[in-house]
């Protein structure tokens, strides 16, 4: 079993802190949670880049209008695991959607640059 934790866009990350070393992984949402298909809210990922700086190892997924157009600024803040939806399934070809996605993502993290930032 896994233990997670989700963040709201309106809560703090730091109000997690002190439970972020008991957990697998913490959701940030960074969209109000609901339904598929809403606009990506760039001013979550200064939350991105809190946790990962402060928790090197726990597993930190984004949901919320994660498409190829922002995951390499997520995976870049130390995003590591990644719910698309509309950005897959309104794909011309969900396969090359994912597949891009996964290149994205797996070069933004390589650079690791929560360690510089
Ligand atoms: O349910 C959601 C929010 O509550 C998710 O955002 C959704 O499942 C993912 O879809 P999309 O990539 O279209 O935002």
């Amino acid at each position: 079993m896994r233990a997670s934790i989700t963040v709201k866009p309106k809560t703090d990350i730091e109000t997690i802190f002190p439970y972020c070393d008991k957990v697998d992984q913490v959701l940030i949402m960074t969209v109000e949670p609901g339904f598929g298909g809403q606009s990506f809210m760039p001013d979550m990922i200064p939350k991105i880049w809190s946790l990962r700086k402060r928790f090197p190892k726990l597993d930190i997924q984004v949901d919320g209008g994660i498409g190829p157009d922002n995951i390499t600024q997520v995976s870049e803040a130390g995003a590591n695991v990644f719910v698309a939806g509309s950005s897959i399934f309104n794909a011309a070809s969900p396969k090359d959607a994912i597949s891009e996605m996964r290149r994205l993502a797996e070069a933004g993290l390589a650079k690791k640059k929560w360690l510089n930032n």
